[in-house]
């Protein structure tokens, strides 16, 4: 196993991992199917509102759940989790099985929830569990026009 796979972590010791990270802890979630520039700027920015950064990231049941394509996930949970890992900007990352990750925010109680800014946090669950107990919900700028959907579609414009 790599090294940096060691900052997986499973739901059943979330919480304690949690607090033995350098705080206060930022908490985010996503599919991050096929990582890009948007997802790891916006991971860094999120990282710099704190002192740790955990990332959540939904099984591959969940992905399909959402309704982005019979075929995603392209990459499984265990692949996504471990390329998070990899990131200097992430502390921790854990998976999530949930349709939202309101469940993984209330058993980390992070000091901070970012998301992308393709979201509003008051109309979010986990926005508004975080800000109920007294937290932080940042929605983060897109700094760069990037969509795994769209290199998805690129990719087999081309890919013959
Ligand atoms: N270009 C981007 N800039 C900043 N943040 C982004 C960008 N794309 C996605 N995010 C954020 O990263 C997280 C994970 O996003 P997600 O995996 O849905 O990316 P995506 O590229 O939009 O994927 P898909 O096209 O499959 O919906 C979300 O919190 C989202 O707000
Ligand atoms: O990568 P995505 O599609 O931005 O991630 C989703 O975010 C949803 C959001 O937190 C609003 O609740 C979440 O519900 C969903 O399970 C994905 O993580």
């Amino acid at each position: 196993m790599a090294i940096f796979e060691q900052k997986i972590c499973t739901r059943a010791t979330l919480p304690q991992r949690v607090a033995d990270l350098p705080q206060p802890v930022v908490l985010t979630n996503g599919v991050f199917d096929i990582l890009h520039r948007g997802h790891v700027t916006y991971l860094a920015q999120a990282r710099e509102l704190g002192a740790s950064l955990v990332v959540a990231v939904n099984t591959d049941a969940s992905v399909k759940r959402l309704g982005k394509g019979d075929d995603r996930p392209l990459n499984t949970l265990a692949d996504r989790m471990a390329v998070l890992a990899a990131l200097e900007s992430v502390s921790l990352v854990v998976e999530f099985d949930e349709d939202t990750a309101l469940e993984v925010v209330q058993e980390a109680r992070p000091d901070i929830y970012a998301k992308g800014g393709d979201y509003v946090m008051s109309e979010i669950p986990e926005g508004k569990a975080v800000i109920a107990y007294g937290g932080k919900a940042v929605a983060i700028d897109f700094a760069h026009d990037r969509s795994t959907t769209r290199l998805v579609a690129k990719i087999r414009q081309y890919g013959g």
